[in-house]
């Protein structure tokens, strides 16, 4: 299957379980990979005929910047329940990454696949 790739959108939201978490934005790195035939698309050299990551990018910016979940996992699963929800996506692959500072780490990542 074809891919499309969507890497290093950057979002500013209220995530955490810790107190300070809860009234201080964080920078948290969304990458995607959805499964699409981009063969209509590259016959027509029209964008009606493939997914337009412009649009998935403003529907994923505006739910995130608007979200206050406590984990990742949560956040990660309603993005894409949501993006399922209002593009005909098959199968797409989330890849999702929140500054730490825990032990030396600087990264906590998940990364799911969810398909219809
Ligand atoms: N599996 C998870 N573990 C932790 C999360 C999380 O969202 N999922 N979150 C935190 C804190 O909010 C942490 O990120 C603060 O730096 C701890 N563990």
């Amino acid at each position: 299957m074809d891919k499309i790739y969507l890497n290093d959108l950057k979002i500013d939201t209220i995530i955490g379980v810790y107190d300070w978490e809860r009234h201080t934005r964080q920078t948290l790195r969304f990458d995607f990979i959805f499964d699409w035939d981009i063969r209509p698309a590259a016959q027509q050299d029209d964008l009606q005929h493939t997914l337009d990551y412009g649009l998935v990018a403003e529907k994923v910016v505006a739910f995130v910047e608007n979200s206050e979940f406590q984990l990742i996992e949560t956040l990660a699963e309603q993005v894409a329940q949501l993006l399922l929800n209002h593009f005909p996506i098959t199968r797409l692959q989330l890849t999702l990454t929140k500054p730490v500072r825990l032990h030396g780490q600087n990264q906590a990542k998940i990364e799911i696949v969810r398909s219809r």
